[in-house]
């Protein structure tokens, strides 16, 4: 049985539950405060129950793969068992793995981690793109046969970012809504009933400048860092993204909401706040 589009399942959770991503950043201040050790172990635990206590009220997890990966392959088969247990709580797990290289390359990394046979699956990853648009294509050719989503760094949440993001090209167009241009044209062909395609975009919620590029990406979820820890709310977010945008939006949170732990009730909380919030950004 074919698997249906990512954008499609999103869709669905996101109007049954709330279309908030809740982030998985075992930080070392964040195990520290739930005593729990800085080990693969530590960060296990600190997935599976952020899952335990929410994973019936959220559409998405995103576990960032790097406070695993320092662990070494216990991190990976850490990461692993929180990406299943996500998916089995009937969410939606996108690895955060920042992936960037040639279209070769970048053709494995899809293979760890996307479709049936990936070493480690999830139903969708994050991506860069500075060795240029054209090296995510066989990404882009995966994710839609795979019904498995894509979350490619258009503008990110961090003020680093900006300089190299708003560099302009010889047309004019920065490099930020250069990329959107190249999003929209590798969703065109791939469109579900909802005009969404399998490539998505991460644009921080913390911009006052994005709306060249959300203008752009009327085809992609856009997955929005930045709430609670980095200052912006879901309030900033509705203002700058404007109704249309907002609508497709993913906001994410992560420290926010782990560091409202170790209790249950607690981070639930949190979560049922910040999902009602994002609920009504649709
Ligand atoms: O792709 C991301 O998720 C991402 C992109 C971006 O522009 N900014 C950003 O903060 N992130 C990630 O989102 C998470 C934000 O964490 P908090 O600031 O704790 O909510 C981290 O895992 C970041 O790596």
């Amino acid at each position: 049985m074919s698997i249906q589009p990512f954008s499609v399942r999103f869709d669905l959770l996101a109007g049954k539950r709330s279309p908030l991503c809740v982030g998985i950043d075992p930080t070392a201040e964040t195990l520290a405060r739930w005593d729990l050790p800085f080990s693969a172990e530590g960060a296990r635990v600190f997935g599976l129950e952020l899952v335990e206590a929410v994973g019936d009220v959220t559409a998405v997890f995103k576990p960032q793969v790097a406070y695993f990966e320092r662990f070494g392959w216990q991190g990976l088969k850490a990461v692993d068992e929180v990406l299943r247990h996500a998916r089995s709580a009937d969410a939606l797990a996108i690895a955060d793995v920042k992936r960037m290289d040639i279209g070769s390359t970048l053709e494995a990394y899809a293979a760890a981690w996307l479709g049936e046979d990936a070493g480690i699956r999830a139903d969708a990853m994050t991506l860069g793109a500075y060795m240029g648009a054209g090296s995510l294509k066989p990404v882009v050719e995966r994710a839609a046969a795979a019904g498995a989503g894509l979350f490619v760094v258009v503008r990110s949440s961090n003020p680093d970012g900006i300089a190299l993001q708003n560099a302009r090209h010889e047309d004019d167009r920065t490099v930020a809504e250069a990329l959107a241009d190249d999003i929209a044209a590798f969703n065109a062909p791939r469109l579900d009933a909802n005009g969404l395609g399998p490539v998505g975009a991460v644009v921080g919620a913390t911009l006052d400048d994005a709306d060249a590029v959300l203008e752009r990406l009327k085809s992609s979820i856009v997955l929005a860092p930045g709430i609670g820890a980095q200052g912006a709310t879901m309030a900033d977010l509705k203002a700058r993204f404007g109704r249309t945008a907002a609508r497709r939006a993913m906001p994410t949170a992560s420290r926010q909401i782990g560091n409202a732990g170790p209790s249950r009730r607690a981070i639930r909380e949190v979560v049922l706040r910040l999902a009602e919030e994002a609920h009504d950004l649709r």
